[in-house]
């Protein structure tokens, strides 16, 4: 598969707009996050896609074909539309042993017994779950549940799969695990997967295209270094990544660069189409850098021992910013010390 289109949805309980206007275009083989806060809509937007809630407005289709079209009053029933979806419950049922959990959807489809135990062992095998086919569920790990709801997903060869945020139950060194088991299953299937978390890292990390939803609609749609690197506004450089946000107010352009004013000093950055002279300055903690002789000073009020690097907080003049250096700079707190700005990024809100 498949191109899935999703174009003007929206989904309305009674006034309250949940999702609005949501346009997105996901091609074959690519694996796209919907990331944002809770209750901004991602849950709802995957469950229109799987057709367990009908949007009030909208199409969706895949490969040209509706699967749901409010305007022609086309609805698909979720059955019929070769999905596979996952969820952050794993919806497994204990008293069945793995095998008969994987081959259930199969057995379903009256699949006959030859090929179904090929597809399931075959799926089985995706999840690295084949030795414990004879094993009921409840003796499973967390993890392993998660594999088995997962087999269960991919053995009926969906052609799109949707997945719920199916790994926030697991712990920080499995889901690491899982994502790039996820990543691989995908490139090895060539299985397009739409994934759902509030977990930045996990969307930057898993994915060929991000969806940066919040309050229903959403805000930007690129890869993750588009997103890094080029945030569309405030809310999406402090999610993504994180930033420190700082007034600012532009002083002269010229074709490529801009000359701005930050804490009373001038700084030259890339130039961004601009609103008007007032402007907020995204600026990484890791390109906020000491500096000995710097007209630019900040207080140390905090210091975050990290290992290899140390997060300190500054208090300048009304704000406190972040700066990530590596563990050589050795500040106390209460320290004043000089700093610059190496990178920043205007934005007009
Ligand atoms: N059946 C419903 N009736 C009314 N409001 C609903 C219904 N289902 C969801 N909502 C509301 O829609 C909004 C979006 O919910 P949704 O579950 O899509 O968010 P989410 O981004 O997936 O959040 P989370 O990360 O917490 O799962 C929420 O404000 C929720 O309260």
């Amino acid at each position: 598969m498949s191109t899935l289109i999703l174009k003007n949805i929206t989904k309305k309980y009674n006034k309250d707009v949940v999702v609005n206007n949501f346009n997105a275009e996901i091609n074959k083989n690519e694996l796209v996050t919907i990331v944002g806060p809770s209750g901004c809509g991602k849950t709802t937007t995957l469950r229109m896609i799987a057709g367990f809630i009908e949007p009030t407005e909208g199409t969706i289709s895949v490969d040209g074909n509706d699967l749901v079209n409010k305007d022609k009053n086309v609805f698909m029933e979720p059955e019929k539309r070769e999905i596979g979806m996952v969820f952050q419950s794993y919806a497994v049922w204990p008293h069945m042993n793995v095998f008969k959990n994987v081959s259930y959807p199969l057995k379903l489809r009256k699949v006959n017994k030859e090929e179904l135990t090929r597809r399931t062992r075959e799926a089985l095998r995706l999840v690295h779950l084949e030795k414990y086919e004879n094993s009921f569920v409840h003796e499973l790990s967390g993890g392993q549940q998660q594999r088995v709801a997962l087999a269960r997903a991919l053995v009926m060869e969906p052609r799109l799969l949707l997945l719920d945020e199916p790994l926030s139950n697991l712990d920080a060194a499995l889901r690491e695990t899982m994502r790039s088991e996820i990543k691989e299953i995908q490139r090895k299937l060539e299985v397009t997967i739409i994934n759902v978390t509030h977990d930045q890292t996990e969307a930057m990390t898993m994915s060929d295209k991000v969806i940066i939803m919040n309050k229903g609609s959403i805000i930007q749609i690129g890869t993750p270094e588009e997103i890094y690197n080029n945030p569309a506004n405030s809310f999406v450089a402090k999610f993504i990544g994180s930033a420190n946000l700082i007034n600012c107010k532009l002083v002269t352009e010229s074709e490529s660069t801009m000359m701005v004013e930050v804490f009373g000093e001038h700084l030259e950055i890339e130039r961004k189409e601009t609103l008007n002279e007032n402007g907020i300055l995204s600026v990484r903690p890791h390109h906020i850098t000491p500096m000995e002789n710097s007209t630019l000073k900040g207080k140390i009020i905090r210091k975050l021992y990290q290992g290899d690097r140390i997060e300190y907080h500054l208090q300048v003049e009304e704000e406190v910013i972040r700066m990530i250096t590596d563990a050589s700079y050795n500040y106390p707190v209460d320290d004043v010390i000089g700093f610059q700005i190496t990178k920043g990024i205007w934005l007009n809100d």
